[in-house]
């Protein structure tokens, strides 16, 4: 060991500057931070070993201790339980001069000296004995300033730190690998694109408008397999809208002009208006709207009221003849969902128009599609996509 400045409280380790304090109250704290930043509960044995301590000796300040990776730390007390490692640094005390404090090497005659001495100081007895008092002081300031021990979770809450509820960020349905879960194959096949195609001329040329796109994929692949005019985006969550417009100027820049792409725009907005005279100014301006896995999400978060503008806004939206297509979720997969917040609880126990009311709703004087057909259910290998999805036209 070379010697070092004692590390002095309140002073920051040169070579680790997170350790702040020596005093190893300050030093669990330091660890315990450390262990909150994992997401799991599993301690990270990298970090613990992180601060091992190799030997330590007694100086007039306290007790100098060499950590394995950064300065010399002095410590009020020795570390016999506060951190791994330490009851192998509290050996190698026993076996380190006493006397060579600055660990300055020695001569052979300095170190004949030293062994004597050391024989006279400390007897095997002395040492066992060593051991033991240190062990029962450290089990007394254990039991006095330390506080029990905890998970990082428990502590999190405990401390009045706010815990982040993940759900909260996405109780729009607005995930942000969502298409990761609808991949049966490594080239990205949303299995919807089978069902759609089987009616491919309703979008060939046509102006189409995708409401809760998401990140765009699925809505750029019908786009371009089915050769729309134009594609109109929209999603609630901002950042999911700009992934889909990268992904679009990103397609534009590698397009060849023999390729072409359609005219697609992302736009970040809510569908649902915030009042219902807005409607009096809607006027007719796509050929097919598409709402695909949506409406339990406006549903939960804007009740019956906003899913049933949401219906009319779209009809009053359509040109004659034009087409919404519709994947609704069935009122089992409501459920799950409403733990997501207080809000969302309250509104799924409010819920009176169930999925089941939703095509006499769409046919009915309220809004007044002329038919309905069913285009197919969607081979999905997981039952909660397999939904049908529905054409209404507007007459
Ligand atoms: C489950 S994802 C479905 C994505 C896409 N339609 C599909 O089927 O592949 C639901 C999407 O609807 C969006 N969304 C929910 N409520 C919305 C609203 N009121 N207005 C616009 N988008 C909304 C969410 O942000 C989310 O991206």
């Amino acid at each position: 060991m070379t010697a070092r400045e004692p590390f002095e409280p309140g002073r920051h380790c040169p070579a680790c500057p997170s350790v702040r304090h020596p005093k190893d109250t300050e030093y669990s704290q330091h660890r315990e931070r450390e262990q909150d930043q994992n997401e799991d509960e599993i301690p990270n044995i990298q970090q613990q070993q992180q601060h091992r301590f190799t030997a330590s000796r007694l100086t007039r300040s306290g007790w100098l201790c060499r950590a394995e990776d950064h300065a010399d730390v002095v410590v009020d007390r020795p570390w016999t339980q506060s951190a791994p490692g330490l009851l192998a640094a509290q050996s190698s005390y026993f076996t380190m001069d006493l006397e060579n404090n600055n660990n300055t090497p020695l001569t052979g005659k300095e170190t004949e000296k030293c062994a004597e001495k050391r024989k006279c100081v400390i007897t095997l007895d002395e040492k066992q004995g060593e051991s033991k008092r240190l062990k029962k002081e450290e089990s007394n300031v254990e039991a006095t300033s330390r506080p029990p021990a905890q998970s990082p979770k428990k502590r999190l809450h405990l401390n009045g730190k706010p815990t982040q509820n993940k759900d909260l960020n996405f109780t729009y349905g607005n995930y942000k690998h969502y298409y990761g879960k609808r991949i049966l194959n490594k080239d990205f096949h949303d299995i919807r694109l089978d069902v759609l195609g089987t009616q491919s001329d309703l979008f060939r040329n046509k102006q189409l408008l995708d409401i809760g796109c998401n990140s765009g994929h699925l809505s750029i692949q019908i786009a371009r397999k089915f050769e729309v005019k134009s594609l109109v985006g929209l999603d609630i969550d901002r950042s999911l809208i700009n992934d889909a417009q990268r992904t679009v100027s990103h397609l534009k820049r590698q397009a060849t002009p023999v390729q072409g792409i359609p005219y697609i725009q992302f736009v970040h907005g809510n569908y649902v208006l915030e009042d219902d005279v807005l409607l009096d100014i809607e006027r007719p301006q796509f050929d097919v709207i598409l709402c695909l896995s949506v409406t339990k999400w406006i549903h939960l978060n804007f009740c019956d009221s906003g899913l049933k503008q949401t219906f009319r806004r779209m009809y009053l939206q359509l040109r004659p003849g034009g087409k919404l297509i519709l994947e609704p979720q069935s009122f089992d997969g409501y459920k799950r969902r409403k733990k997501l917040s207080e809000q969302i609880r309250d509104n799924y126990n409010a819920i009176k128009f169930r999925p089941e009311h939703f095509t006499e709703y769409l046919l009915g004087p309220e809004v007044g599609f002329a038919e309905m057909k069913l285009m197919g259910i969607p081979e999905h290998c997981k039952e909660g996509f397999k939904r049908p999805i529905q054409i209404f036209t507007k007459s």
